[in-house]
């Protein structure tokens, strides 16, 4: 996160960082006792290895109350996601158990409506990713409030030039942006996860390349029936 500040510790029980070896690779949150939500693009350099989840942190390395890093079970990337382009930038992970849900581990609702954040809705989005241009990673979980912007405005030439789908939505990138290892994470706007941190350009912090999320609404049934099949 560019141009944030440190979140108020565990005041977003839902966040997770999808780690490897130890080390924090990308966000997501909790949509269900045993199941992460996050972006396939996050698997891109993980050659195959399996993600551990922790959940329940503020900081990523002092120990804290409910802190808790969980096995996964089951990665599922969204069939229509692949390395050439932001589509169905989408990752389930099922936890190898239900989370132990508490004051600090929560369940974040998704929104079930598909219908398009009004531009100028101010959301918020957080995140253990960069904090400079340098590739300075925090500690401590870190959160940044950002205006939606039109689809439109978004699509411009000088901008995304038309390539954000109805399935995408843009909050303006000036200065302060998500950032490398924010990917995966949630735009939050009203209380409701709408959209999952996507890379797109990968630039960060630079009004010319805004933020690009996937939409959440326009997946809901692939979430549902995901859960459901593996429920058994
Ligand atoms: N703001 C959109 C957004 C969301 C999520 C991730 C991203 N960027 C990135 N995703 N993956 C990356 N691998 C290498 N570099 C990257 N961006 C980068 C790093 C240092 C300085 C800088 O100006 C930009 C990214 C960008």
């Amino acid at each position: 996160i560019l141009g944030g500040s440190e979140a108020q510790p565990h005041l977003r029980p839902y966040m997770a960082s999808l780690q490897l070896d130890g080390q924090h690779v990308c966000g997501g949150f909790l949509i269900a006792e045993q199941w992460v939500l996050s972006a396939a693009h996050c698997t891109e350099e993980t050659d195959g290895k399996v993600f551990q989840v922790l959940l329940g942190a503020h900081s990523l390395t002092q120990p804290e109350p409910h802190k808790r890093l969980y096995r996964v079970r089951a990665q599922i990337p969204h069939p229509g996601s692949n390395i050439h382009n932001n589509k169905d930038d989408l990752l389930l992970l099922q936890l190898e158990e239900k989370a132990e849900l508490n004051a600090h581990v929560q369940v974040l609702p998704f929104q079930r409506e598909d219908r398009d954040v009004a531009a100028d809705t101010v959301c918020v989005v957080a995140g253990w990713g960069t904090i400079s241009h340098s590739g300075r990673r925090p500690d401590k979980l870190q959160e940044v409030e950002r205006p939606v912007i039109s689809r439109d405005l978004c699509n411009e030439r000088t901008r995304h030039d038309h390539t954000i789908t109805h399935k995408m939505m843009c909050t303006d990138s000036r200065r302060k942006d998500s950032c490398k290892g924010d990917s995966g994470g949630p735009l939050v706007c009203g209380g409701v996860a709408e959209g999952v941190v996507t890379a797109g350009s990968r630039v960060c912090g630079n009004y010319k390349k805004p933020a690009i999320y996937t939409r959440i609404a326009p997946y809901a049934a692939w979430i549902d029936g995901v859960m459901a099949a593996a429920a058994g």
